[in-house]
């Protein structure tokens, strides 16, 4: 289905993945206050070098708050409830960010990276867990790139070699009840950037594919102890689009709160992107080698540039609608 597929008897130990998500129940029913010490929106690693980078994620953290808060004081919420929480602006666009989650991320590798001081320091047992959990699926997903690899016919090192020094970044979803679900996404569409994405969720269902560019969407049910994998990006333009990069989204629902723990490995800022393998016949889905930085930093324009134009669209409407119509009737009708 649309680029997903799910795997069971990974070898990752039953008792460690529920440990996990058990864990990470209880981090997201702690008080706003604690959850947003560890606020990372805006995605950014924190820097401490860079002091405008830092004052950006004090920013961050301050209009996120208002976010969390809206979400758990339930008192605060008029009775006749309108979707109007998420109405935070993206800075760059204006748009509205409607997402409907939280999250909680933990940069986990190259290991030399890890700023444990940003990393959840409750409960207190998250973090050893944290720890042993990335690096199980780190093994697991250079196993998958070495099946990827070999079905590409490579050497089996091949797609992780590609990645130079693989990044690993650990993102805990969290999207509560809705009571609303059908004006908001949990997570909007998007395809991950990079190489590979390992995912963990709970029996809810939320993940949904798509393979005909939006119009019908496809539930990822779920699977007792499975990982939901899906490739990147990154890992389509290594496999001249051979392997797809999964255009997915997350809906919510007003039953019941849903987790998911996404595992996205990355490549290095500066490994290069470019097809490892063209098979003949075949063009190449890119122009040059570029970086992944660079590879990042135009899917990042390109989301500006659709998300601006969407803006624009949606206030011509406005105008249109606000502008009374007069009845046009050609020149020869009106003369007849
Ligand atoms: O929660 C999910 O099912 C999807 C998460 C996801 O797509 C992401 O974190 O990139
Ligand atoms: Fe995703």
């Amino acid at each position: 289905m649309g680029g997903f597929f799910q795997i069971v008897d990974h070898g990752v130990d039953a008792k460690l993945v529920s440990e996990m998500t058990t864990l990470a129940k209880e981090f997201f029913a702690s008080p706003p206050e604690e959850k947003l010490r560890f606020d990372m929106s805006g995605g950014k690693r924190v820097a401490s070098s860079s002091p405008a980078i830092y004052r950006q994620q004090v920013v961050d953290a301050r209009l996120a708050s208002k976010r969390i808060l809206f979400l758990h004081e339930d008192k605060a919420r008029p009775k006749d409830y309108k979707f109007s929480w998420g109405m935070l602006e993206n800075h760059l666009t204006g748009e509205a960010v409607q997402d409907w989650r939280e999250i909680v991320t933990f940069f986990s590798y190259p290991t030399r990276t890890r700023d444990y001081s940003r990393w959840p320091d409750k409960p207190e047992a998250w973090r050893a867990v944290t720890e042993e959990y990335s690096q199980k699926l780190m093994e697991l997903a250079c196993k998958l790139l070495g099946v990827l690899s070999e079905a590409m016919g490579l050497e089996t090192e091949a797609l992780t070699k590609a990645c130079v020094d693989m990044d690993q970044k650990v993102v805990v979803n969290f999207y509560p009840k809705c009571p609303q679900p059908d004006l908001t996404l949990g997570l909007k569409r998007h395809t991950d950037p990079g190489t590979i994405t390992l995912l963990l969720q709970d029996t809810v269902g939320g993940l949904q594919a798509t393979r005909d560019n939006g119009k019908t969407w496809i539930t990822v049910q779920p699977v007792d102890g499975a990982f939901v994998v899906n490739l990147g990006d990154h890992g389509h333009y290594l496999s001249n689009g051979r392997f797809k990069n999964a255009d997915h989204q997350a809906v919510v629902n007003s039953n019941s709160s849903r987790l998911s723990i996404a595992t996205f490995q990355n490549p290095a800022p500066d490994a290069t992107v470019y097809p490892l393998k063209i098979r003949e016949g075949e063009k190449s889905v890119l122009d040059e080698p570029i970086t992944f930085a660079e590879m990042y930093r135009r899917k990042m324009s390109k989301d500006i540039e659709i998300a601006m134009k969407k803006k624009l669209a949606k206030e011509q409407l406005l105008k249109d609608l606000e502008t009374p119509k007069l009845e046009t009737k050609p020149i020869e009708e009106i003369l007849a």
